[in-house]
């Protein structure tokens, strides 16, 4: 029989079986999504388009009549490994009398999902979420495939493959599952394949149980529902699930014209889903997210949380935390707290500006990271055996990803220049102050033949520049005469309650020796009016780098250094 009159003996299967089925729909097989529904005319009516009755649904009671079991089989959370299981068997097992066959028959055998892709195309997907996701999937698929074999007693086909899957726990699942033969009808229904080949059927069709009972005792147990898996997605479709009379039926809230497509809904599902589950993404989807982990160790996660950062609902392992960024909130609040709180001092008690703008600069760096990754990727600038449409949903979904993280850093960048210039009174640039000191500016020419700003960065010596100043404001009053320019006060008083509070150990004092000798005596003999008045010691030097590390803040964007007042973000 072909695709078509497979579609028909369905349509008929479940007519003669009671359901309804509007006359205005016409069922199509088309190249690019498979069945499409279509209205043969103008169809406005919150009327069911179509009911099938319960006695026509894969449910798990089918599944557990089916192997004669009277307690359900719930493996890794999954209620529906028996209806999966039962599915594979249809399709593939040797029962040409059972009863759902004309339905069974017009299942696809072939799949868009990833797992069914070549190893070639998922090397595209390497690095991304979506890869790894495929592997965790693989391997729970394979826990409960085990697990349900073992319940119901049956021979796997492959032994040596299952006993495989059983001793070893790290195995390339992936790779493993890649060079196994591809579905075809002759798949052995008791096959790891043909497992996937169901579960994914399950995921790409399946509807909840909850439509039909409200009571039931796991919220992600499902079952097929025939002629109503035959539509297709669309965001934000209106529709409606029903259960009455012993029928499940599906209501379209749409108005839809003449030749308009019958769209179901999936509901709210980001493209990383979409695609993982069904195959396809959706250009312009707002439903889209994406996730940044942070692998990090697990004592400074409990630090975290019990500094009061609200990250308890984003750990996803012991060592990592992982926040959700959409288009809507490219920057959650308890990312940019994650970032503030990891750049925080020891010696400072609580998140401080200086603290948020270096996690800000911390969080562009690993931000711009992903952006080029997934423009590089993709570019697919390789020959790929795949369809034209494949290589449009992989474009599509690497270029929804790069379209999330690039919002996420077009914000950061805003955010950042908003932080900067709310809390201007609170923040003094290196680069102003190096205008404004006109005689420490002279004395860096005569030094270090530093003419202006800019050559800090070409010498490598912003550092150095930072330090003596430092220790010059420290000697600020040694000086015969008022500084032209009036250091802010927190730093001076930041070097005095350093200058209290450190122990300074035989290791600190060798580690800046040969940074004090390059410096010391030369620059004070060589300009005595700024360099030797007050205490130039390298004693201050170690302080004042304490000071720069509590105070100083060096933008990334521009390698330009501020000192910031510790005040409390
Ligand atoms: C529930 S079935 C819908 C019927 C399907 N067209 C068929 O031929 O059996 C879900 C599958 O249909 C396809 N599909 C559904 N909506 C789609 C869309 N908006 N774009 C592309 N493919 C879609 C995907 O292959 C998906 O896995």
């Amino acid at each position: 029989m072909s695709a078509n009159s497979d579609l028909e003996a369905c349509i008929d299967w479940c007519r003669t079986n009671g359901s309804y089925v509007d006359d205005r729909i016409v069922f199509k097989l088309t190249e690019k999504v498979g069945i499409t529904a279509v209205a043969s005319e103008a169809i406005s009516t919150k009327k069911p388009l179509i009911s099938i009755p319960k006695k026509l649904l894969i449910t798990n009671e089918v599944a557990m009549k089916h192997f004669d079991i009277t307690e359900p089989v719930v493996s890794r959370g999954n209620p529906n490994v028996l209806g999966q299981l039962l599915t594979a068997k249809l399709k593939f097992g040797s029962d040409e009398e059972c009863f759902h066959r004309p339905y069974i028959r017009i299942l696809p055998l072939k799949l868009d999902q990833p797992y069914f892709w070549s190893a070639d195309q998922l090397e595209i997907l390497k690095g991304t979420d979506l890869h790894l996701m495929l592997r965790q999937n693989l391997a729970k698929m394979a826990s409960e495939w085990i697990d349900v074999l073992e319940f119901l007693k049956l021979k796997p086909n492959d032994m040596q493959f299952y006993n495989k899957l059983k001793s070893s726990q790290d195995i390339d699942i992936l790779s493993l599952f890649l060079s196994m033969n591809e579905i075809s009808i002759g798949t052995s229904w008791l096959s790891f394949p043909a497992y996937v080949w169901a579960t994914s059927i399950f995921n790409s069709r399946a509807f909840p149980e909850i439509i039909m009972n409200s009571q039931t005792s796991n919220i992600n147990q499902a079952f097929l529902y025939p002629i109503v898996d035959l539509l297709n997605h669309k965001n934000d479709t209106k529709v409606k699930w029903v259960f009455e009379n012993d029928e499940v039926s599906f209501i379209s809230l749409e108005s839809l014209k003449k030749s308009e497509e019958i769209f179901n809904s999936y509901g709210d599902k980001s493209n990383e889903e979409l695609l993982l589950n069904y195959g396809f993404v959706q250009e312009n989807n707002a439903n889209d997210f994406t996730r940044l982990s942070l692998k990090l160790e697990k004592q400074m996660l409990d630090n975290a949380s019990s500094f009061g950062i609200d990250i308890k609902d984003h750990i996803v392992a012991d060592d990592c935390v992982q926040f959700k960024l959409t288009n809507e909130q490219p920057l959650p609040d308890s990312l940019l707290e994650m970032f503030n709180f990891l750049c925080k001092l020891k010696s400072e008690s609580q998140l401080t500006l200086r603290g948020a703008l270096e996690g800000q600069d911390e969080l562009h760096e690993i931000l711009i990271q992903k952006v080029d990754f997934f423009k590089k990727r993709s570019k697919i600038n390789r020959p790929l055996a795949a369809s034209t449409d494949l290589i449009a949903t992989i474009k599509q979904y690497l270029n929804s990803d790069r379209r999330i993280y690039n919002n996420s850093l077009e914000a950061l960048q805003k955010l950042q220049k908003q932080t900067m210039r709310k809390n201007a009174i609170s923040m003094t640039s290196f680069k102003t102050i190096f205008k404004n000191d006109k005689e420490f500016a002279n004395s860096l020419l005569i030094a270090f033949g530093i003419a202006n700003f800019e050559d800090f960065a070409k010498q490598g010596c912003m550092r150095e520049a930072l330090l003596l100043w430092i220790v010059r404001v420290a000697n600020k009053d040694s000086y015969p005469r008022k500084l032209s320019y009036a250091p802010p006060r927190y730093i001076y008083d930041c070097f005095q309650e350093v200058n209290r509070s450190i122990v300074i150990q035989k290791e600190d004092v060798m580690e800046f020796m040969s940074f004090y000798k390059k410096l010391f005596p030369n620059l004070s003999k060589k300009i005595p009016e700024t360099f030797d008045v007050g205490n130039w010691g390298i004693r201050q030097f170690i302080v004042a780098d304490n000071v720069m590390d509590r105070l100083v803040w060096t933008r990334k964007q521009t390698q330009e250094p501020y000192f910031i007042l510790q005040n409390k973000i």
